[in-house]
């Protein structure tokens, strides 16, 4: 068995000092190698070996995709939630536990307007849950992350990366560069950066100059096998790379005068939620549990 000792920090901040005093800032575990599940498994350079169990999961009123992430390799099976949705909580949270998961985080990609998120429900179901979001949201969470902030689950993280334009809040989670991390790595674009096209601009502090820059110097300058895996698709595809969306995004392979012509011409409706979708989700969603509870 191979067996080894790493320490990670930690690096969120946190929304109160009681918060912070509460949560472990420096995370000591053993990395041990296990039977193969299935899940994308890896092995490193330094002979050590940690797995990432991986599912893409969707909503389809609007058409969103949540993803699970979890250390299948660690005692504890640590897992976080990506742009839950609260129509489809509880089929998440029977695949953790089927799963045999201990779920840690629920993390938005940014303040939605399309639908409501899981976050407040899976925090009210799950006691410890912390949910997380950037701090350039100005939304409610527990911790409020900056960039190139590290999120920690078992042997894995996620990194953070802002990519605003869509709004202003907006960011874009890696999954770690280094050893011991899944190899190519794995872009969370949320709508920043769509499959062949992007996030509106039209509201939410959007702007078409800022996610042109978002996209350019954020996301287009990771590895090219980097894996793209957004927050929506309207057409059915479910994962791209960052090389594809160099090669063929219809917007963003344009130049900049071009793409924000072509993005103050999409003459889209407004969601059909976003009334009640952003004032909800500017408090983790929080609101719909209240008025469910009444
Ligand atoms: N019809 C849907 C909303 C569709 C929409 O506006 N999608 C957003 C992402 S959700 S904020 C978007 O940015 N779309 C870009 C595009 O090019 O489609 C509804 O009513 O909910
Ligand atoms: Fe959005």
């Amino acid at each position: 068995m191979l067996s080894k000792f790493r320490f990670l920090q930690i690096s969120a901040t946190f929304s109160s000092p009681k918060q912070k005093a509460s949560f472990p800032q420096i995370v000591k575990f053993t990395a041990k190698f296990r039977p193969k599940m299935s899940s994308v498994s890896y092995s490193t350079s330094s002979g050590s070996s940690s797995k990432l169990l991986f599912r893409q999961l969707f909503e389809k009123e609007s058409c969103t995709y949540t993803y699970l992430l979890a250390d299948a390799s660690h005692p504890d099976k640590p897992a976080l939630l990506v742009d839950p949705v609260d129509k489809t909580v509880d089929r998440d949270l029977s695949l953790v536990k089927e799963l045999g998961l201990k779920l840690i985080y629920a993390i938005n990609t940014h303040v939605h307007a399309d639908h409501v998120t899981g976050t407040g429900l899976l925090k009210s179901k799950v006691p410890g849950v912390k949910s997380v979001i950037s701090k350039a949201s100005n939304a409610k969470a527990d911790l409020f992350v900056e960039p190139g902030d590290k999120i920690s689950f078992g042997d894995l993280f996620l990194e953070v990366f802002v990519t605003p334009g869509h709004t202003q809040g907006c960011v874009t989670y890696v999954t770690g560069d280094g050893p011991n991390q899944p190899q190519p790595r794995m872009a969370f674009t949320g709508d920043a950066l769509l499959i062949r096209g992007c996030g509106r601009t039209d509201f939410q502090g959007g702007s078409s100059e800022q996610l042109y820059k978002s996209v350019h110097s954020q996301i287009f300058t990771l590895p090219k096998d980097t894996f793209v895996y957004p927050a929506h698709d309207y057409k059915g595809f479910s994962v791209s790379t960052v090389e594809e969306e160099m090669l063929y995004n219809p917007r963003l392979t344009k130049d900049e005068e071009t793409f924000k012509n072509i993005m103050s011409n999409l003459n889209l409706s407004y969601p059909k939620m976003i009334d009640v979708a952003v004032p909800a989700n500017m408090v983790c969603g929080l609101q719909d549990i209240e008025s469910k509870a009444s």
